[in-house]
């Protein structure tokens, strides 16, 4: 008979998760006009998952980014990223640690319209204090290897939207983020890029041991994940 080591329980891969919601509602509004938002969510993530939350239009997707990523507050419950808790360090403490663990990709990869694509990915090292040669190689890699290596010089119009991701994607992964939040990465984008973009997202999920969270409407793209969650009013199944 063989015993469980620690990873392989329960408690092991809550335990070792990059990422932990535990117990987190959200409520927004005024007292009187008050939204759950977010209902007593647990959500585990271990270094080098890739799990996709879906959901309908209004039913917590965006504010479960937002907790995830310390940009907003749970009204109750812990959200724990790369071993601190978010919910219990002062505002200047968060931001550092957001900074130094947290990669985000936007929906429309909110790239700068005068820069290189290369000089997006060096202006967010810059901004963290970590613009060094070593940054800078590991921009040139990065790009390589989500394909823009020869698109390296170009700026975003000169881009399609599915290049913008994957330059977006790869200035979330310069500063070697423990947790990766995705939020609707192929909205604007057709079937053969979308695919494109989310095989690129979990091999480099992989490769990278990011704990990534994908959020998205799009169910054709959900088996590239290895658990897929649903939100409905506030909760997660
Ligand atoms: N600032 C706010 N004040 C009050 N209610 C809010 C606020 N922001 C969001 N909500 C409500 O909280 C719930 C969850 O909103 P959220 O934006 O997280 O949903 P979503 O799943 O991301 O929606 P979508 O797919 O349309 O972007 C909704 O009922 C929304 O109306």
């Amino acid at each position: 008979m063989t015993t469980p080591n620690a990873s392989t329980t329960v408690e092991g891969a809550v335990r070792s998760a990059a990422l932990r919601l535990t117990g987190v509602t959200l409520r927004l509004g005024s007292e009187a006009q008050q939204v759950t938002a977010l209902d007593r969510v647990d959500l585990a993530v271990a270094p080098g998952e890739f799990v996709a939350v879906t959901g309908p239009s209004g039913s917590g997707k965006s504010s479960l980014l937002a907790v995830a990523g310390g940009l907003q507050s749970p009204t109750e419950g812990s959200v724990h990223v790369a071993g601190a808790d978010l919910t219990s360090l002062k505002e200047g403490r968060r931001t550092a640690h957001r900074r130094d663990h947290i990669g985000y990709v936007f929906q429309h990869a909110n790239l700068l319209a005068s820069l290189t694509a290369r000089e997006q990915l060096l202006v967010s090292a810059h901004i963290a204090g970590r613009l060094d040669s070593s940054a800078r190689r590991r921009a040139d890699e990065l790009l390589d290897a989500v394909g823009m290596a020869g698109h390296a010089d170009r700026r975003p119009h000169q881009l399609s939207g599915g290049e913008r991701q994957r330059v977006g994607l790869a200035r979330a992964l310069l500063l070697a983020p423990e947790v990766l939040l995705v939020d609707e990465p192929t909205s604007a984008l057709d079937r053969a890029r979308s695919r494109d973009i989310v095989d690129l997202l979990a091999e480099q999920t992989r490769t990278r041991r990011t704990a990534t969270v994908m959020v998205t409407h799009d169910t054709e793209i959900l088996d590239a994940a290895d658990q897929v969650r649903q939100l409905r009013d506030g909760r997660l199944t």
